[in-house]
C-alpha cells in the first residue's frame, strides 16, 4: 500500500486520527500537501503556482484542487521519497475526484472519518473557528459529494463522534499493516 486516504467533512478528525496513528508508529506520517495562494494552514508546504505548473509539466501531480482561491496538490515524488524510507503517508482528502484520482496511481487504504452535523457544528466552535457557516457549508457539499459516488469504495468508516482517536488509529493501523 502506498499509504493512507482520511477523508470527511470539517472537523470529522482528520489530524486527530493522524496525531493517534503517528503517536501510536512513527512510521505513519502525515502527507504535506502543496499549497499555491494564501499562506494559511499548518499542514501545507507553500509554494509558488509557476513552482506547481513546473511539477505539473513533469506529470508529478497525482491530484490537484482549486478551491477558495488556492491551488492544493499532491506531488507524487514527495510520495515516493516516504515510501522508500519505509514511511506510511497520511494523506487528507475533502473530495471524492480526488481520492479517485490518486487511487488510480496506486493501492491506497480508504478510510472514511464522519460525523453528523451538529458534532460538526459544536467541533468547529469548540476549537475557535471564526467561519462555521462556511465549515457546515463544506458538511453539506462533502455529504453531497458522498452521495453522488459509491461510498463501497472505503475499506473503513469511522464515526469519530463514537470511536475514540486511538481507537480509530489502532483500526486503521491494523488494516493497512495486516
Ligand atoms: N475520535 C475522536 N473522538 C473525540 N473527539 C475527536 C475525535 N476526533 C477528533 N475529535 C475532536 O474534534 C475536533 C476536530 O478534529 P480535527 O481538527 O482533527 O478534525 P479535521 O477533520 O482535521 O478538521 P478540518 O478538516 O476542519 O481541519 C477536535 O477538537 C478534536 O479534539
Amino acid at each position: 500500500m502506498k499509504g493512507i486516504v482520511l477523508y470527511g467533512p470539517p472537523a470529522s478528525g482528520k489530524s486527530t486520527t493522524t496525531t493517534a496513528l503517528t503517536a501510536r508508529d512513527p512510521r505513519f506520517v502525515l502527507f504535506r500537501k502543496l499549497k499555491a495562494g494564501s499562506r494559511r494552514g499548518t499542514e501545507y508546504d507553500f509554494v509558488t503556482s509557476k513552482h506547481l505548473a513546473r511539477l505539473r509539466a513533469a506529470g508529478r501531480l497525482l491530484a490537484e484542487t482549486h478551491r477558495y482561491g488556492n491551488v492544493y496538490a499532491i506531488d507524487r515524488d514527495q510520495i515516493e521519497q516516504l515510501a522508500q524510507t519505509g514511511r506510511v503517508p497520511v494523506v487528507h482528502m475533502g473530495n471524492i475526484p480526488d481520492v479517485l484520482r490518486l487511487a488510480e496511481a496506486g493501492a491506497w487504504l480508504l478510510v472514511l472519518l464522519w460525523v453528523p452535523r451538529d458534532v460538526c457544528e459544536r467541533r468547529s466552535r469548540q476549537r475557535g473557528d471564526g467561519d462555521t457557516a462556511g465549515r457546515l457549508s463544506a458538511w453539506d457539499e462533502t455529504l453531497l459529494d458522498l452521495q453522488a459516488h459509491d461510498t463501497g469504495l472505503f475499506s473503513l468508516r469511522i464515526r469519530t463522534d463514537q470511536v475514540a482517536p486511538e481507537e480509530a488509529a489502532r483500526q486503521i493501523a491494523e488494516a493497512i499493516l495486516h
